[in-house]
């Protein structure tokens, strides 16, 4: 059951607990200067519905105490032609539950304020059961885009947007309303759920990297350099099986990671695959082989500039698909996605063209 509290005046989704106050200010007007960025099909005298999925625990804590602070001046900005419903996360997954609901109610957007993590949980809430979610309403005549207020310790995603933790910025976008179509992944294994994601999926050393990462966010970005070092002890590289685009299998010898970018940055900042473009239909897959600890020091610089492409044991290629399976078959090659543990290989990655309308 969500919980979510509408705090605009106007008729809105039949969400329990509303509490309802007054806020003033016009949308802008149409700005539209390309024709695959839409308005959402809604006629401009009605009100639209924005769902908020605030996570209190984000960045630390830091995530709930700015959206305190930038309610009035949300409800200042968007109240006169929206109804505003907000509504906390109580734990890990919740928001992946108010999203699904917030869509079914018809919902004009779902906005996800928080990082990475949140976001990812709202992008899978935009599926269910291996399909997309579906207004309840059948005749209605828009459908839910996603939007994203970014205020996380990483904020990979924003950053290919070049959209920093600025939420007043953010807030103009929604205000504009201009939606474009972007692309997301969907992780498949035998006997499981499919499971989505919208930025970078990662296998190996980055993905264990990730997971210690994630046991020290109060430590801010510092938790990506902890994080790295824990999982270098005891880390080799390891060979793996590839399969793109329903091809033949080929080997890759000594992986140090592989990362499946659907777009650009991961880990707070490093431009691990710098040509992924969430509007592009495909992936961006980046290889490291045979990477030793020193290698890290050493080309550093070019993994957070994005310009590690030309250097030795360092393959790009552009896929739609790709199937990795882990030789040894050790059962402990680690697979995450949008920076949340997902757990070990085998797994399949494909694209979804165009899957979801996005306030950009
Ligand atoms: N109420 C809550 N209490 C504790 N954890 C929560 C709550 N709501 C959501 N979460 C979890 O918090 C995790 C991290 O949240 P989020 O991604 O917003 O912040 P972050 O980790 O600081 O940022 P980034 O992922 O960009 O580095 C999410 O994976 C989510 O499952």
């Amino acid at each position: 059951m969500v919980s979510c509290y509408l705090i605009a005046t106007g008729a809105c989704l039949p969400m329990a607990n509303a509490s309802i106050f007054r806020a003033e200010h016009r949308m802008a007007p149409d700005l539209s200067p390309d024709r695959s960025i839409s308005r959402g099909g809604a006629s401009s005298s009605r009100r639209r519905d924005l769902v908020f999925v605030v996570n209190p625990r984000g960045a630390n804590g830091r995530t709930g105490k700015e959206w305190k602070k930038l309610l009035p001046f949300l409800q200042s900005r968007l109240g006169t032609d929206c109804n505003i419903c907000e509504s906390l996360t109580s734990g890990p997954f919740h928001a992946i539950d108010i999203t699904r609901e917030a869509i079914r109610e018809g919902a004009d957007a779902v906005i996800s304020v928080g990082g990475d993590g949140t976001l990812h949980e709202v992008v899978n809430g935009f599926f269910w059961d291996g399909k997309p979610v579906a207004n309840q309403n059948r005749e209605a005549a828009h459908s839910t885009a996603l939007g994203l207020i970014p205020l996380g310790t990483g904020s990979d995603f924003a950053r290919t947007f070049g959209w920093k933790n600025d939420p007043c910025e953010a807030i103009e976008r929604i205000a504009t309303g201009l939606r474009s179509r972007i692309d997301v992944g969907v992780i498949n294994r035998e006997g499981e759920q499919p499971h989505y994601y919208i930025n970078v999926a990662d296998i190996h050393l980055s993905a264990k990297a990730g997971y210690y990462a994630s046991k020290y966010k109060r430590f801010g970005n510092l938790c990506y350099v902890i994080g790295a070092l824990q999982a270098f002890m005891g880390h080799h590289n390891q060979d793996l099986r590839i399969k793109v685009d329903e091809g033949e299998w080929e080997t890759f010898p000594k992986v140090t990671a592989l990362c499946i970018g659907n777009a650009k940055y991961f880990g707070g900042g490093m431009k691990i695959t710098p040509n992924a473009d969430p509007r592009s239909r495909d992936f961006e897959v980046v290889i490291l082989q045979d990477f030793k600890w020193y290698d890290f020091i050493l080309k550093l610089n070019k993994l957070y500039s994005g310009t590690h492409l030309s250097v030795n044991n360092v393959t790009a290629r552009r896929v739609h698909s790709i199937e990795v399976e882990d030789i040894s078959g050790s059962g402990d090659i680690y697979v995450q996605s949008d920076g949340e543990y997902l757990g070990f290989l085998p797994r399949k990655f494909c694209i979804l063209p165009a899957a979801i309308e996005m306030i950009c």
